[in-house]
């Protein structure tokens, strides 16, 4: 077995050979492994060397085969192993010759009958081997650090998201939901405020009790405060016989949700001012206090501190909600997150619909990048738009609302060279991962050159290495 050909048919023989490899070329798995491979005889002669090998040492394949080892590497470990018959695995090893630090696994071949017919060195740059190693410390990181979707209290199964910071802010919640303190919610228009707010009551020991709302934003001061206090019978004109409970009252043993507290009058925050303190207040035109045991949700879209500042809103009141402050981010801070939200807004809207549509996923990736002033709100609404315009099987990308469309077909003429570049898979999340991962490499890591050979935008670029968490 002195030349490559005999090397072939000896790799190929039903004798190397496990039966279920037998219609596999073999010798092609060798040549496309990224280790270094290197077959010896029995007696030490190189029989087989991959093209890695050469990669890997820059020594022509044809300038080894048919040596005696010895003579390649003096101290090769495969000339232990075949005389000890024992492998030698993870060595580090470093070739003087070539000023390479390699790290091996040199294993002996034998025959059907037991005997030693050769042996066979695997090995990788150690280099290669620290980030294959980084690798999985990457991996473990993200398996520790993420909560998965099934870890979250169920409570919150109905909050979607999966960025890191969200994850963590559901694990506050669900911490602060456990403790009777109030909770201020703050966070732009649409970000999920009352679902936290549902999901902590659902969460807390005041679960089975009522959970109340009212909206600080749209009523007038006296409606406002009517609905909150309750009154007597005869407090005004229009009142009701028998008078009227108001939301504190209703959410007795429960949580009282004050939704837009920023919006509240200096007047009506003075009252709930007391009801937070002393737990206690009289409906309107009564007499009688009476006592309450509820826990306070807040939540508000504006800046607090500011309306402090500005005199319009009262310090006291801001401190005394202000206990487990909860900041809902934007979803443009939060993009990965619109991908597992779009999939859950189609899911109910083919309950509602009767309609199972499918979604590409570079429509999901033009998604991410749009602004969303609305967040999830505008999201969901775009998602049902998108439902109820889309003929066919899957959502086409001109049936959500113009606005989005406009920014969808922006994009969509940098996602199409994308995908011509990457070739169709592109919509398959871990190929495209892969090919940036790959023009990387072949760029050597040059960032420019890889977004060249991509075809990419860098702002795009950017925003996929984030997504997939590629380190440069
Ligand atoms: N993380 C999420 N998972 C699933 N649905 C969400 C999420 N966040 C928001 N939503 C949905 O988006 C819509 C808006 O959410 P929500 O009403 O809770 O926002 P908000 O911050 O209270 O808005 P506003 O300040 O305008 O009152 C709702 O239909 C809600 O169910």
């Amino acid at each position: 077995m002195r030349n490559n050909e005999t090397v072939m048919n000896y790799l190929n023989s039903n004798e190397f050979q496990p039966p279920i490899t037998s219609n596999f070329p073999l010798a092609q798995v060798l040549s496309s492994m990224q280790d270094g491979v290197v077959v010896v005889d029995k007696e030490g002669t190189i029989v087989y060397a991959n093209p890695s090998y050469t990669r890997i040492l820059g020594v022509p394949v044809n300038r080894v085969i048919g040596r005696h080892m010895r003579n390649v590497e003096r101290d090769a470990r495969i000339l232990t192993v075949l005389k000890t018959g024992r492998a030698i695995l993870q060595e580090p090893i470093f070739l003087k010759s070539l000023g390479v630090e390699l790290v091996a696994d040199a294993t002996p071949l034998y025959n059907k009958q037991g005997e030693i017919i050769g042996g066979v060195t695997i090995f990788k740059k150690s280099g290669e081997v620290v980030q294959f190693y980084e690798a999985l410390r990457r991996l473990e990181v993200v398996k520790t650090e993420q909560p998965t979707y099934q870890e979250r209290d169920e409570a919150f199964s109905h909050v979607v998201g999966e960025d890191k910071n969200f994850l963590d802010l559901i694990h506050r919640a669900a911490q602060a939901a456990k403790s009777p303190a109030t909770v201020l919610l703050s966070g732009e228009s649409g970000v999920g405020k009352e679902i936290f707010a549902e999901a902590i009551h659902k969460c807390s020991e005041r679960a089975d009790k009522p959970f109340v709302k009212i909206n600080c934003a749209a009523l007038p001061d006296s409606i406002l405060e009517s609905e909150l206090f309750g009154y007597e019978e005869g407090t005004f004109t229009g009142a009701k016989r028998g008078g009227k409970c108001g939301k504190i009252e209703a959410a007795q043993g429960g949580t009282l949700f004050l939704d837009e507290i920023g919006d509240m009058s200096l007047n009506a925050q003075t009252k709930v001012l007391r009801v937070l303190q002393e737990r206690e207040f009289e409906r309107l035109g009564g007499h009688q206090t009476i006592r309450v045991n509820i826990r306070v949700i807040a939540a508000t879209n504006q800046d607090l501190k500011l309306l402090v500042k500005k005199g319009k809103f009262r310090e006291d009141l801001f401190y005394r909600i202000n206990v487990i402050p909860l900041n809902i981010p934007a979803l443009r801070e939060r993009r990965q997150d619109t991908g597992p939200l779009v999939r859950y807004f189609l899911h109910q809207c083919e309950q509602v619909y009767g309609k199972k549509l499918t979604i590409d996923e570079s429509i999901i990736t033009n998604l991410e990048s749009y602004h969303w002033p609305g967040n999830v709100r505008q999201l969901r609404n775009a998602v049902e738009h998108a439902v109820v315009f889309s003929k066919g099987s899957s959502i086409r990308f001109d049936a959500f609302p113009e606005e989005i469309k406009e920014h969808l077909e922006a994009d969509m003429g940098e996602a199409h060279s994308l995908r011509e570049e990457m070739g169709d898979n592109v919509s398959d999340t871990t190929s495209e991962c892969e090919k940036i991962l790959e023009a990387l490499k072949q760029t050597n890591y040059n960032r420019s050159k890889a977004i060249e050979l991509l075809g990419i935008s860098r702002r795009t670029f950017y925003q996929r290495i984030k997504k997939y968490g590629i380190s440069l």
